[in-house]
């Protein structure tokens, strides 16, 4: 809102832009909100203090809300922090990102939940949402504060203890049952810590026995998303099963939709377009959990993505310090950044394709996640009145990924050196303009 202010302009007028991937139109953004979209944009304009942005060619879309980020602050603030974080999001097109829990001290707290809320606030690029952890240090046993971060001012509504599976069925069904009363989810990191060897770091297959890793089975994943198919059938409440990654788990879901459970699925891009031919080289950069997994697993993804087996794509951003990342292989620490290449990723793969049309990349993106975190703000169709949290995408630019040019502070793409077809352009959170070409915008 400062921001706001400062930037002088009390109107914005997108000029040209494709709206929804339609017709192209003006539209006129004030304190907020679209005011006009079409013709009367332009007469409704106030002339004397306004801004305009060219969007000739660009397309205008509700800005991407991601289910699963990992901003390190409080912690690991020389990875990342919710500043940084939230320009990586800006960046990538994102108004609205959901701070995973496991930070330091873990997010298990109304307190601890209030905190990173107001970092967000205070870094003003994104609506920044803390999730909350499902068990006190994520250590699986004992239920966190759930009611209690529920009733803070973050009226947390998504819980997950992400890097952990909530692996003991009592734990995860008292958690449904707990926020069954105001509409939470659980989003559960389904991989069965009892199938995996201490030590894995790769998929379990061909792959893992030609390098010589552990590996984790896709079993591991399909049998918890199985079971707490069942456990939300019982207790009433709404499952989120974090990163599928396998055609099993895939399979899970669909049988779980079918008998009417109240769940809900991401993917990540990383796991939309690599595959574990990538492992080959030992580089830690392709290091993640789940699992980088072959070529039909990521079809089936694609897949479901399209027949909506799978609702949404969340991020997984998960930047890493330097030295945390270089080590052998084994040793290295999970995870890949993934905020400001995911349009790139997704559109390259999806709409280039024709697997797509942006008005289902707008639901995985977009209207999906943010129904699923209960975000009334994000994700609503652009007509006079809707919230201005936009992103405006150029569908004709490609994107060589430079991990330099990154806003995050961490540098672990996997993506570094790639050509994609389809980039962002500007940011637009709350009617004012966050990033645009990758600046930040005071
Ligand atoms: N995805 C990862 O490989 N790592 C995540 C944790 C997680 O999502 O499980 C992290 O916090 O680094
Ligand atoms: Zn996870
Ligand atoms: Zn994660």
């Amino acid at each position: 809102m400062n921001g706001h202010r400062m930037s002088g302009h009390n109107d914005l007028l997108v000029t040209g832009a494709a709206v929804h991937g339609g017709e192209s139109a003006d539209v006129l953004v004030r304190d907020g909100r679209v005011v006009a979209v079409g013709p009367d944009a332009t007469g409704a304009a106030t002339e004397t203090d306004l801004e305009r942005v060219d969007a000739d060619g660009l397309v205008l879309l509700p800005g991407f809300v991601d289910l699963h980020t990992h901003l390190r602050e409080p912690g690991r603030e020389d990875a990342e922090t919710v500043r940084s974080g939230s320009a990586a999001a800006a960046a990538g097109g994102f108004t609205a990102v959901l701070a995973m829990a496991n930070t330091s001290p873990v997010t298990d707290t109304g307190e601890a939940a209030e905190h990173v809320l107001d970092l967000g606030v205070a870094a003003g690029l994104a609506d920044v949402r803390p999730v909350g952890a499902v068990t006190k240090g994520l250590e699986g046993a004992e239920l966190a504060e759930l009611g209690m971060m529920h009733r803070s001012r973050a009226r947390v509504r998504v819980f997950s203890d992400d890097g952990r599976c909530v692996h003991d069925a009592r734990v995860m069904r008292r958690a449904l049952e707990y926020v069954r009363a105001f509409d939470g989810v659980v989003s559960q990191h389904a991989q069965d810590p009892a199938l995996a060897g201490p030590g894995a770091c790769c998929h379990e297959g061909e792959v893992s026995g030609r390098l010589g890793l552990t590996g984790w089975p896709a079993v591991a994943e399909s049998s918890i998303i199985a079971r707490d198919a069942e456990l939300a059938l019982h207790t009433g409440s709404r499952v989120h099963i974090a990163h599928v990654s396998t055609a099993e788990g895939v399979e899970a879901v669909r049988w779980a939709k079918r008998r009417g459970a109240r769940i809900t699925a991401e993917v990540t891009p990383h796991h939309l377009l690599l595959t574990t031919d990538l492992l080959g080289s030992y580089d830690p950069v392709f290091k993640v959990n789940p699992p980088l997994r072959p070529q039909e697993d990521v079809d089936a993804l694609r897949e479901a993505l399209v027949d909506g087996t799978i609702d949404a794509v969340a991020t997984d951003h998960a930047p890493h310090a330097r030295h945390d990342k270089e080590h052998a292989f084994p040793d290295a620490a999970f995870g890949m950044l993934g905020l400001e290449t995911a349009f790139s990723v997704v559109h390259d793969v999806m709409i280039a394709s024709g697997r797509m049309d942006w008005a289902l990349l707008t639901e995985r993106m977009s209207t999906a996640p943010a129904r699923i975190a209960g975000l009334a703000e994000h994700g609503q169709h652009i007509r006079p009145g809707s919230p201005a949290n936009l992103v405006l995408v150029d569908p004709r630019a490609e994107v060589t990924v430079d991990p330099g040019a990154s806003l995050s502070l961490s540098r672990n793409t996997p993506f570094a050196g790639r050509t994609l077809t389809g980039r962002v352009r500007t940011t637009i959170l709350n009617g004012r303009i966050t990033v645009a070409d990758g600046e930040v915008r005071p």
